[in-house]
């Protein structure tokens, strides 16, 4: 079923949003209720208060404010003792993306399959590395963050990422605590920023997996007709599943985080039957079915010279292309299957957190409608419809038919 671009106001989908609106929103209101004495009799000037105040703090809020406010918190502790604020900022990190690992495995009864040898397996977890996704599906983030989940290291993963989601609330301001490495997609600019924040995790306490998307921008026929024309003037063999791989971030990370990260996740990412999987899709309740391939290929195999390891990650994606292949032919990647399975802290944070805020938050909202002053119930339809639709703007981050410009076209024309 594809979900229209625009739902009505009204539709189910923004239902969704506006109930996880509520669960993320009521921090602040909850912080409102307390101090503006709600309790008290209620008289327009306490509901006029009350609104002034939230419109003051009007922000894309949620627990993740929360949770944003107190690695804010933590800035004071960077100077005294780094090691510890980041052992903070990853359990606060948790906090955030373990809800959405909750909402596919739990809500959604997302199954996620692992095909990867039992010798690597065991290596899971217990080793920094970086890892090589396809870019072909809306949730990506969220099924690489199921894996990081079950095997421990959600609250510490880190990714090459696009500025713009630098500015996406909570999550995005999350990252910066979790010292994210972000990208203009522009090399000149990029070039110094990455590379110092790559050298700024090699003393990076918790184990780390860094997640690189090669291909810089999701799958669009489009961009993959454009790329293959690139490949085609680079005499490069072409891809069919699979845009071309961009391969400067991929060989400064290597170079520098060769002796912090040991080896190379090569994930290829599917999901059964075509599935063409959405985060509103799993907002509500959607089942998919994700199948990911990982092999672990020691980084002591990667060449050393750029263009050699850029040759290196080209040969890399031939072979990821041909996994695509074969997945397409019999439905399942090569080799064994060995599950990890899903965890249940994720479903307790979660349901922690709609305990302790959602109560105070129907308190207020049934308050604020029964005031019986018209003014305060607009002003509260207006505010939560506001913070519906920036969850919905939020949501449209993911949509691939909102993607950016990048890769629409060939770098080399425009240059020359
Ligand atoms: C056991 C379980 C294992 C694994 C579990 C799976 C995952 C768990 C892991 C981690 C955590 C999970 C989740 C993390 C949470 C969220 C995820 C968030 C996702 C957001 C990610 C993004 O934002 S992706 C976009 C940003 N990232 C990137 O772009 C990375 C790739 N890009 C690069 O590396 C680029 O090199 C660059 C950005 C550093 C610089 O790009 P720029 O374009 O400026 O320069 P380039 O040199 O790359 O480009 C020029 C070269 O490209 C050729 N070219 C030109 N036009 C095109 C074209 N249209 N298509 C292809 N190629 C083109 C041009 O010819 C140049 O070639 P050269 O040979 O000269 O280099
Ligand atoms: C239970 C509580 C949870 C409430 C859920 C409410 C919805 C919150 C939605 C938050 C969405 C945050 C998205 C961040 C990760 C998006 C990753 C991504 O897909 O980036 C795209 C880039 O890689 C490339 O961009 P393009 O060049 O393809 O354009």
């Amino acid at each position: 079923m594809h979900y229209m671009h625009f739902n009505p106001i009204f539709s189910r989908d923004n239902f969704h949003a506006l109930y996880l609106s509520a669960e993320w929103l009521c921090p602040i209101i909850f912080l409102a209720y307390i101090s503006q004495g709600i309790h008290a009799p209620y008289d327009e000037t306490d509901a006029l208060l009350l609104l002034t105040a939230q419109r003051k703090k009007k922000v894309e809020t949620g627990n993740g404010i929360i949770i944003n406010l107190l690695q804010l918190c933590t800035l004071p502790l960077w100077p005294i003792n780094k090691q510890l604020a980041r052992k903070i900022n990853c359990r606060l990190g948790y906090s955030i993306s373990s809800q959405l690992v909750a909402l596919l495995e739990w809500w959604s009864g997302t199954e996620c399959t692992l095909y990867t040898d039992p010798e690597s397996y065991k290596l899971y977890g217990k080793e920094n590395a970086i890892v090589v996704l396809n870019h072909n599906f809306e949730i990506d983030f969220m099924t690489g963050w199921t894996f990081c989940e079950r095997f421990g290291v959600l609250g510490s993963s880190k990714v090459l990422a696009k500025k713009e989601l630098s500015f996406v609330p909570v999550i995005g301001w999350m990252w910066y605590f979790l010292e994210i490495v972000f990208c203009k997609r522009k090399w000149e600019e990029d070039r110094k920023t990455v590379v110092q924040s790559l050298r700024n995790l090699q003393d990076y306490p918790e184990k780390f997996w860094f997640l690189l998307h090669c291909e810089g921008t999701r799958f669009t026929e489009k961009k993959h007709k454009i790329s293959m024309e690139v490949a085609e003037k680079k005499g490069l063999p072409k891809l069919k599943y699979h845009l071309l791989p961009r391969t400067k971030g991929f060989c400064v990370t290597v170079q520098n985080l060769r002796g912090t990260v040991t080896a190379v996740y090569d994930s290829t990412l599917n999901f059964r039957n075509n599935e063409m999987p959405t985060l509103l899709g799993v907002l509500n309740g959607k089942k998919y079915h994700a199948d990911l391939y990982v092999r672990r290929i020691p980084l002591d195999t990667i060449p050393e010279d750029e263009s050699e390891c850029a040759a290196w990650l080209h040969k890399l994606y031939q072979e990821k292309d041909e996994f695509q292949e074969h997945y397409r032919q019999t439905g399942r990647f090569p080799g064994p299957i060995t599950n990890p399975p899903r965890q249940l802290w994720a479903l307790l944070n979660w349901l922690f957190w709609v305990c302790l805020l959602v109560y105070p938050l129907c308190m207020l909202l049934l308050q604020l409608l029964l005031s019986g002053s018209t003014f305060t119930v607009v002003c509260t339809f207006v505010f939560c419809l506001a913070v519906s639709v920036g969850i919905r703007w939020m949501i449209g981050q993911t949509e691939i038919d909102k993607s950016s410009n990048y890769g629409n076209k060939d770098m080399q024309m425009n240059n020359n």
